[in-house]
């Protein structure tokens, strides 16, 4: 990593900021970039989809609403809470979720809308989500290999990363974390909102999409940021920002605003026609009045009010729609179309110029990314590894004292078989229902941003948690096997530690595969727990599979836990001879050998390879399954 020294040697010099910006260019070479990203957008209508009583109903959020962006430009999307203003955003950056249908033509100088607008536009979010765990450093780095030119050196990455961060005011915490919420020590509120802008920028995108990013914010750093904005303007970005009560200064920066009321246009243009336009409308400005403060109150809706601020807000609207704003608005939308129509733009080549990150560097950092978290994360791995020592302890000096080939040796065998089975399934099953989709909301939003596939998200989760499906099971039963004085052969002992192993990740891939089929935790709980019943009851040590009734018994083919218990108990038995019986119950049935154990629990030695492959079949099964359900999930998100 390179040192601040270093890394303002570097900057200053020549070369590099000749390397630099052809990088940067690679990445933006396309027609419309260089000439910079206007946005235009007629009759565009919102709608979402909501279930009231039962019956699925379309709510129009945003109202066949005209407007144009110009290249370069700062745009102020301003409106009372609930006005529209992050749904009309999402809308034109094409990052809309599931349950949003949007209407209308959306046209980026002149071309129709389309998903290559996630390669070439940052999006900031109004809610930052992060993995708290990682340190500034550790997330820039991680999300510049998802993001950036597969072209770009490393060498680059960092300057880049170095510069954004120390624009932003990051720099003297490189490597603080950037924390969760209740954690100490972690980076402040208005440090994250700059964190996620940094992140944003470094792809350095044509046109940005910033939704409230002065909120959390104390005067001096919102005004900084947004005189960033206004410089990056000034360079040829088009910079669209919803904020809520900007200060006179930070309102001045702005080239356009558009005031949105009721998901419509109330006005649309320079700040001054905004005032000569509310004027007209009977509505002056105060002369001490903060203009945005001001607007923003004649259109919000106050409680008590609302019909009086309704039919203000209709009036506003409506004259605003004939205005000459209006129409000096329609005739750029209109010369946007035209132009789009006669096709005078080359084809889009965002995604040939742009090389993305191969899938396989994708799949890498996202695993590191995940590994990361769970080694910082004590109740991820240190307890759980921690209970397992407590537990294999705990578990074989139970059965220390036993001897084996006795019929009370017997039952403690298949009780400790049972205990290294329910260990490595309910602990791992629950637990994953609450820590798998711990990062599905920071999934959706890169995923709706291009940055990766769903796959890539899903299968790295997986890969990440394999060490620790590997040494929590290896720690488990090489203690409470030895303890407990269990067959002593290399063969038995390799076969349960297996047996154990599967165990654990079937139960795992049962636990993702539930928590994705369903919206809550809560709600997979309440499903898992039946079913887990089943599994437990079919395992083959509460009752002899033979016995099972017939409208039950297919479930045990489902049930890992029997094929499991069935590999231990070959394992421990298949080669027993001279099973001693009990002196002082002459009349109790007693099992000589461990043929006859075998055959008591309806289990036989062929089974045991056949056991090994179920439960690879079952883990894949589930995964695959889970992938489906997560990705239908998604879907609606
Ligand atoms: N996915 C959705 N499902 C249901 N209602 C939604 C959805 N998205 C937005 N809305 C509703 O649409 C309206 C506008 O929401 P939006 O978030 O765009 O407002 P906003 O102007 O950005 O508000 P704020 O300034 O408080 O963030 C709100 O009444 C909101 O409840």
């Amino acid at each position: 990593m390179l040192q601040m020294a270093e890394y303002e040697e570097l900057s200053e010099s020549s070369k590099f900021t000749e390397s630099f910006k052809l990088r940067t260019r690679s990445y933006t070479r396309w027609s419309p970039t260089e000439e910079g990203v206007k946005l235009s957008w007629s009759d565009v209508s919102v709608y979402t989809r909501l279930r009231e009583k039962g019956k699925f109903k379309y709510k129009r959020i945003i109202n066949g609403v005209n407007g144009a962006v110009k290249s370069g430009s700062l745009v102020a999307l301003m409106g009372a809470s609930g006005s529209g203003k992050s749904t009309l955003m999402m809308a034109l950056a094409h990052r809309n979720s599931g349950d949003i249908t949007v209407e209308g033509d959306i046209l980026v100088n002149g071309r129709q809308l389309g998903d290559y607008m996630k390669y070439i536009s940052g999006c900031m979010y109004q809610e930052d989500i992060f993995v708290g765990s990682l340190t500034v450093w550790e997330h820039m780095n991680i999300m510049s290999h998802l993001k950036l030119d597969r072209r770009f050196s490393s060498q680059d990455r960092q300057l880049r990363i170095h510069k954004i961060l120390k624009d932003l005011g990051l720099f003297h915490c490189l490597y603080t974390r950037i924390g969760a919420i209740g954690s100490n020590k972690t980076l402040s509120g208005g440090e994250k909102k700059r964190l996620s802008f940094a992140t944003e920028l470094l792809t350095d995108p044509p046109i940005l999409f910033c939704d409230e990013p002065t909120t959390g914010l104390d005067s001096y750093s919102a005004q900084n940021l947004v005189s960033m904005m206004n410089v990056m303007a000034t360079g040829g970005k088009t910079i669209l920002c919803t904020i809520h009560q900007p200060s006179s200064e930070i309102f001045a920066m702005f080239s356009q605003i558009i005031l949105l009321a009721e998901g419509r246009i109330a006005y649309m243009g320079s700040r001054s026609g905004a005032l000569n336009f509310f004027n007209s409308m009977g509505y002056p400005c105060p002369s001490a009045h903060n203009p945005a403060d001001y607007f923003i109150r004649i259109l919000a809706t106050p409680h008590g009010f609302e019909e009086n601020s309704k039919n203000v807000v209709k009036k506003i609207c409506d004259n605003f729609s004939v205005s000459d704003y209006a129409k000096e608005v329609d005739v750029v939308v209109q010369y946007e179309f035209h132009m789009g129509r006669a096709g005078t733009f080359n084809e889009f080549e965002v995604r040939s110029k742009f090389k993305e990150a191969r899938c396989l560097t994708k799949l890498y950092f996202l695993i590191y990314r995940w590994f990361l978290d769970i080694l910082r994360d004590p109740t991820i791995q240190i307890l759980g590894i921690m209970q397992k020592v407590g537990i294999g302890l705990m578990v074989g000096l139970c059965y220390s004292n036993v001897d084996p080939k006795t019929q009370d040796g017997i039952q403690a065998v298949q009780g400790m078989a049972f205990l290294l089975i329910s260990e490595n399934t309910f602990s791992p099953m629950y637990s994953v229902l609450e820590t798998f989709p711990k990062d599905h909301a920071l999934c959706i939003r890169e995923y709706q941003s291009g940055l990766y596939a769903l796959s890539t998200y899903y299968v790295s989760k997986i890969l990440a948690t394999v060490p620790g499906l590997l040494i929590e099971p290896i720690i488990y039963v090489l203690i409470a096997y030895w303890l407990a004085g269990l067959q002593s052969t290399l063969n038995a002992f390799f076969f349960t530690v297996l047996a154990a192993v599967l165990t654990m990740n079937v139960s795992c891939a049962c636990g993702i595969f539930f928590s994705s089929a369903f919206d809550t935790s809560a709600m997979a709980m309440q499903y898992l727990i039946p079913f887990d019943c089943i599994m437990m009851v079919t395992c083959g040590i509460f009752i002899n599979l033979s016995t099972l009734s017939a409208i039950i018994s297919w479930t045990k083919y489902l049930s890992w836990m029997m094929y499991s218990y069935e590999v231990i108990t070959i394992v421990q038995w298949q080669n027993v001879k001279n099973i001693t019986c009990s002196p002082t119950s002459q009349d109790l049935p007693c099992l000589t050998d461990g043929e006859e154990v075998l055959e008591k629990f309806s289990f036989s030695k062929d089974n045991l390879t056949k056991n090994l492959f179920a439960m690879v079949f079952l883990c894949v099964a589930f995964y695959v399954i889970g992938f489906f359900c997560l990705w239908r999930k998604m879907q609606r998100k």
